[in-house]
């Protein structure tokens, strides 16, 4: 585990964008991992900079959003679709036919998550991940007490996450109850994952997402498994750590 501690949200942003926009260069055949939330949004802005700089291309790039809510049409603006064509997909020259994010509206949605897990295996796996963090250590929408061997599936959403949600919601009643959400394991199985999280209320799940048990309790903690995961945080985020010590274990 590598964990890189900047100065704000801005530098997050920035120093998460690089680490995406190195992967882009060294393999413009990428398939990429991403992410909603507001956390990714700065890094979004700095990957579209960088395509209007000429630095990357996206002609060949795939991407996998890890979820998406539960009876939630694309159109939607609150649909995780809406937000990735809003954030990036219709600001770089991405080809559309290679964007994926599961079908919240899906008939059959055991159909649909399995379809899901046959795509991304058919396209070699994700090269590399990004992830958010909730406050309850939930990665995707895999909440506490998820099962690590989970793939992608329907979940049901934790209170806490409802009611962070519902700052993106008229009222917290109009906030999905269930999503699809790639699972622990699909996450795991990603060549390289990069988690972002910024400001004070992630402190307490960074620190036990890398000090604490490795526990389906506390989801993002499984990652302390992964071979190659870098935890881009901000001082904020970052301030329960003993940053020190973590360079002597873990850099
Ligand atoms: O970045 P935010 O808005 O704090 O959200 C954190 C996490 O919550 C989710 O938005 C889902 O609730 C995830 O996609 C994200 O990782």
């Amino acid at each position: 585990m590598k964990i890189i501690c900047v100065n704000d949200y801005d530098d997050m942003s920035k120093k998460s964008a690089d680490i995406v926009v190195s992967q882009i260069i060294l393999n413009p055949e990428s398939v990429l991992g991403l992410a909603t939330g507001s956390t990714p949004i700065g890094m979004y802005k700095q990957l579209v900079k960088a395509y209007e700089d000429g630095h990357i291309d996206f002609e060949k790039i795939t991407t996998f959003n890890l979820d998406e809510y539960f009876n939630i049409d694309k159109t939607n603006k609150q649909s995780y679709y809406y937000y990735m064509k809003k954030n990036l997909f219709e600001k770089v020259n991405i080809n559309m036919e290679n964007i994926n994010i599961p079908n919240g509206m899906a008939d059959n949605i055991d159909e649909e998550c399995l379809e899901y897990e046959k795509k991304i295996r058919d396209k070699g796996g994700v090269d590399i991940q990004v992830l958010g963090i909730g406050r309850n250590g939930h990665i995707g929408f895999n909440e506490p007490d998820i099962k690590f061997e989970a793939l992608t599936h329907m979940v049901k959403l934790d209170e806490q996450t409802i009611k962070d949600n519902s700052r993106f919601f008229d009222s917290i009643d109009e906030v999905p109850t269930t999503a699809i959400s790639m699972g622990i394991k699909t996450i795991m199985r990603a060549k390289k994952i990069v988690l972002l999280a910024s400001g004070k209320e992630k402190a307490e799940c960074i620190y036990e997402a890398i000090y604490g048990n490795i526990t389906p309790n506390l989801p993002a903690s499984v990652l302390q498994l992964h071979p190659d995961v870098i935890f881009v945080i901000d001082k904020q985020a970052g301030s329960k750590l003993n940053l020190e010590e973590i360079d002597k274990q873990y850099l």
